[in-house]
């Protein structure tokens, strides 16, 4: 059960809390600042809140903004130094500051029962390669998907397939990504997902401001 504007109403999702990483730009075509409001309003469909990177700017703003006006809570996670309004805009929801990008990213994926890449550059890519690098490693099991919007990352899966076929990346770890190209296809992939790479690894790192999840393998993060 979730209270929402007073009345109960019952989560349509496993999921409480998504992160959500995306482009601080816009991207040239309309339809990925389409994808970012529609992924905002199903989130909003199935009673999930937000968290990600703070800022209103780019796919980041349009994200947060539908999440925040479908009354869903928004938590951006902003390092103290891109905080000056110049740099991400005015941010909807509560904001935490942190000190860094590594605690800003491990406070993201600690907060979050899951996480969407829809496109972005290089700090898209760059926190998503780290959370599927964790599921690898066996710090979390939270699924990871890819909002592939008009074949955005086709490239980035056909080099990710190269890599299973050159021996660089195993077939159990290309699992680790789902990927669909609209946000409630993903979505059902997410809830449907079963982490089949386990680790025997016990990661041991002082938790932050840490409410464990269903998905975690152990206080990791
Ligand atoms: C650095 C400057 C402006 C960028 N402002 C940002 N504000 C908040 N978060 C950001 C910003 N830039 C990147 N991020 C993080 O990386 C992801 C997006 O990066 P991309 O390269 O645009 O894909 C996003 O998820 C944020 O976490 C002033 O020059």
């Amino acid at each position: 059960m979730d209270k929402e504007k007073g009345e109960e109403k019952i989560r349509s999702s496993k999921f409480s809390r998504i992160c959500v990483f995306c482009g601080s730009s816009s991207g040239r075509k309309a339809s990925y600042q389409d994808a970012a409001v529609e992924l905002g309003k199903e989130l909003v469909e199935r009673g999930v809140d937000l968290v990600y990177g703070g800022g209103s700017i780019g796919l980041m703003g349009l994200v947060s903004q539908a999440v925040h006006h479908g009354g869903r809570h928004v938590l951006g996670v902003i390092p103290k130094s891109l905080m000056p309004k110049e740099l991400t805009g005015e941010t909807v929801g509560e904001v935490r500051a942190v000190s860094d990008m590594h605690e800003r990213k491990a406070v993201m994926a600690s907060q979050a029962d899951a996480f969407i890449a829809l496109p972005g550059g290089y700090g898209t890519l760059e926190e998503l390669l780290e959370v599927i690098t964790w599921a690898q490693l066996g710090i979390h099991n939270k699924p990871v998907g890819l909002l592939n919007v008009d074949g955005y990352y086709d490239s980035l899966l056909s080099f990710i397939d190269m890599a299973v076929d050159e021996g660089f990346i195993s077939v159990a770890a290309r699992h680790i990504i789902l990927s669909a190209p609209s946000p409630k296809e993903l979505l059902i992939k997410l809830e449907e997902y079963v982490p089949v790479h386990a680790s025997n690894l016990i990661w041991e790192v002082e938790p932050i401001d840490y409410a464990p999840s269903m998905y975690d393998i152990s206080l990791s993060m």
